[in-house]
């Protein structure tokens, strides 16, 4: 064997991550801001459960699933100054990075993978919170909402993001938590894997088309 062969044991190059609900666990501090934006247009608050089933696919989904919620008729695009205000407010409250996430990134990048960030996360909160997880040396790039006119589950994203690390799609392991990244990842024609542990809503994890579903975050060294 090759020293070059030994060298390399993850499968693949590159690894786009999704953000909420598969490295940080945001859900708290979304909820929070939620709540400030209903309790201020004069509805009452949710639990975070709810929330969690509402995030995913972007702040416009997630306000308008609010506003729908509470019967509200208001139009998402009047209200969304405001409720990214509360997000701005919200955002470092208490995330927290989900368990094994950090050494195993580190394991990841010393063994040569290259990683990037895909969130449907607003662009403006998504450097803030790599930041304030510690986590933000291990990326080589990260798109969030807002930078291109898709979203995930297009797959603009992901297209984007493996022509910037010029290789191609099928060499870029995608690893989220949502219906929105499965059909990204599914369009795209990158490879899938779902984390079990994240937001989605009624959706059928093992019947997506990941080649695998991991309820660790650290089970992801040991696909092969
Ligand atoms: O903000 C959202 O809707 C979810 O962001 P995510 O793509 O990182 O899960
Ligand atoms: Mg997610």
């Amino acid at each position: 064997m090759t020293a070059d062969a030994s060298a390399r044991r993850f499968p693949w190059p590159v690894v786009l991550f999704d953000l909420d609900g598969t490295l940080v666990d945001t859900a708290s501090d979304i909820a929070a801001s939620v709540n400030r934006l209903l309790v201020e247009l004069g509805h009452p608050p949710v639990d975070e459960a709810t929330v969690r089933s509402w995030i995913g696919d972007g702040a416009g989904q997630l306000v308008g699933q609010a506003l729908r919620h509470a019967g509200d008729g208001r139009d998402v695009a009047t209200v969304m100054p405001r409720f990214l205000e509360h997000y701005r407010d919200c955002l470092l409250l208490d995330p927290a990075l989900y368990p094994g996430v950090e050494r195993t990134l580190q394991a990841l990048q010393a063994d040569g993978v290259r990683m990037a960030v895909c969130t449907n996360k607003p662009v403006p909160f998504v450097a803030p919170l790599l930041d304030a997880m510690g986590i933000t040396p291990y990326f080589e790039a990260v798109l969030g909402a807002g930078e291109l006119p898709e979203r995930k589950p297009d797959p603009a994203p992901l297209l984007h993001l493996a022509d910037r690390f010029d290789v191609p799609i099928a060499s870029c392991l995608m690893v989220g938590d949502s219906s929105a990244d499965a059909g990204a990842a599914i369009a795209a024609g990158a490879p899938l894997v779902m984390v079990g542990y994240g937001y989605r809503r009624s959706f059928d994890l093992h019947g997506c088309g990941a080649l695998a579903v991991i309820d660790r975050f650290e089970q992801l060294l040991e696909l092969r």
